[in-house]
């Protein structure tokens, strides 16, 4: 499933779920990216800053799922959103994310027709530390015909 791999990941990098990645804490003095950062001093990252990034990502702000396919990119940009943050405390339920996810919104357009309410396309507007709707998305579901989306046996 790479397109729908590609649309989850392009997901995490344009809609964020963890804008702000958890504070840091420095022990000690040190340095990062050239900046000096004095112990006790506690960090921030903006991810969702730095997926909107123009000098990482082209046309930061278009849906561009196929920035994600293979042939696009680099295997171990996989990672490049940070969408499940890094190092030592990286989220522990990455791959049962990833996995839950996908198989989920692929069996919901296996047996659904999706279709946007009129309008909904401007309501995106989302609210609190992690991401979530600041209105629920409107949807017109319709089941599809029987047998239309799933591969034929021959
Ligand atoms: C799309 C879904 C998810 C996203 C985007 C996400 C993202 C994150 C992020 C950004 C962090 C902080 C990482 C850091 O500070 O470097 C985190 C931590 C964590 N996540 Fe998730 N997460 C997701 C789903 C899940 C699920 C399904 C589970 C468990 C079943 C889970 C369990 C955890 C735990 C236990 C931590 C704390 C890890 C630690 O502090 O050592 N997450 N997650």
């Amino acid at each position: 499933m790479p397109y729908l791999n590609a649309v989850f990941h392009e997901a995490l990098r344009r809609h964020s779920p963890v804008p702000i990645i958890p504070l840091r804490y420095a022990t000690e003095d040190t340095q990062l990216g050239g900046f000096n950062i004095q112990a006790g001093s506690e960090i921030a990252i903006n991810l969702y800053a730095c997926n909107m990034d123009k000098m990482q990502w082209e046309e930061p702000e278009e849906w561009k799922p196929e920035r994600f396919l293979r042939d696009k990119f680099e295997q171990t940009d996989m990672h490049k959103t940070m969408a499940f943050g890094a190092g030592k405390r990286a989220c522990a339920g990455t791959l049962q994310a990833m996995l839950i996810s996908c198989v989920a919104i692929a069996r919901f357009v296996q047996e659904f027709q999706w279709r946007l309410k009129k309008g909904e396309e401007a309501n995106v507007a989302t609210v609190q530390l992690t991401t979530h709707k600041l209105q629920p998305m409107q949807a017109h579901i319709t089941p599809r015909e029987a047998d239309s989306a799933r591969p034929q046996s021959s």
